[in-house]
């Protein structure tokens, strides 16, 4: 197992062309948030956007739009229950704050039947696909699954030690051709052949928001074109480390994801260095 330094991301990390434009940088479609967690969908549009998508569209149910067009009015939208045409999206991401209902099982299905890129599957999205097991082969490959603890658990069965779930993880991702993150104090990261530890982070993240900031961020990478180890891998580490920035001015009580997120460009610049 390798452990993540600022070396090693430093040699994944690709600067901006300066004479680029959005259509160079991707188009990324998160679909998150529901009546009472639409603040999971503005945190994971803000990250996304924070970690230099393109472009940003939300999938939300229309109800809910003011609140993210006053929020994040860089995002676009489509309403959740129309029509979709998901043909020109280059990353998706799915899950935050979407609920285990009915009709989010069946966005869910609809995304595996349409979507063949490598997605970034996050919370409801995984306690769906606990559920509903056989489509854990129907994924992508190279998609990215992001469960904390509980999340990983109830994907993959009960554990006793971090240990024997790294072990679950890596033999999980060999076989079902994914990148697993297993979040956190030093998340893991594997595709099953290789497996890292992260290095950045600290206690600050331990507040509701901080997952969905992540799953924004590596959807952005994706957006960008990086293979999906390298998305996974980066996201993880600046998440971390725009964490690590926040306790400049915060402490570990008081930090917000929106700090963190905020402290995204200055995490960019110390690995651009
Ligand atoms: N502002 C919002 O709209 C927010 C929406 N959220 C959404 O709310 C839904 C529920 O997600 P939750 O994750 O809160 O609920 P879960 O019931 O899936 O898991 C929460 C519990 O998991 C355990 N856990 C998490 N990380 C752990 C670790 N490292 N070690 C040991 N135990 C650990 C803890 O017992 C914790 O209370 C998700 O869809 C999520 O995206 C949350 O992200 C909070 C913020
Ligand atoms: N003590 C900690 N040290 C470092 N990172 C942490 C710590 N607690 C939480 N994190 C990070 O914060 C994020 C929490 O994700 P998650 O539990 O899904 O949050 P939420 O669903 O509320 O957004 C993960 O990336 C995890 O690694
Ligand atoms: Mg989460």
């Amino acid at each position: 197992m390798t452990k993540l330094d600022i070396n090693s991301i430093q040699k994944i990390f690709q600067k901006r062309a300066p004479n680029s434009h959005k259509g160079n940088h991707g188009h990324a479609l998160i679909i998150a948030g529901s009546k009472s967690k639409i603040g999971a969908a503005i945190i994971c549009a803000k990250a996304c956007l924070r970690s230099g998508a393109g472009l940003v569209t939300l999938n939300i149910p229309k109800k809910e739009r003011i609140a993210l067009f006053s929020s994040v009015p860089e995002a676009m939208t489509e309403f959740r229950g129309e029509k979709k045409n998901w043909t020109s999206f280059n990353s998706f991401a799915i899950g935050p704050g979407i609920g285990t209902n009915k009709s989010a099982t069946n966005l869910l299905r609809l995304l595996i039947t349409n979507v063949k890129i490598p997605t970034v599957f996050d919370a409801d999205a995984l306690n769906i696909l606990a559920k509903n097991q056989h489509e854990l082969l129907n994924l992508p490959q190279k998609s990215i699954l992001t469960p904390h603890v509980k999340e990983f658990d109830r994907l993959f069965g009960k554990h006793d030690s971090e240990s024997e779930r790294r072990i679950t993880a890596s033999t999980k991702a060999k076989e079902l051709h994914l990148i697993i993150i297993l979040k956190g104090h030093k998340s893991f990261i594997t595709d099953g052949e290789k497996s890292f530890e992260n290095t950045t982070g600290n206690s600050g993240l331990a507040k509701g928001g901080s997952g969905d900031a992540l799953t924004g961020i590596i959807t952005a990478f994706l957006a960008q074109g990086y293979e999906p180890l390298n998305a996974a891998l980066l996201g993880v580490y600046i998440h971390g480390l725009a964490a690590d920035i926040t306790l400049e001015t915060q402490s570990p009580e008081s930090m917000l994801i929106t700090d963190v997120i905020d402290n995204l460009g200055r995490a960019f610049k110390k690995i651009q260095n």
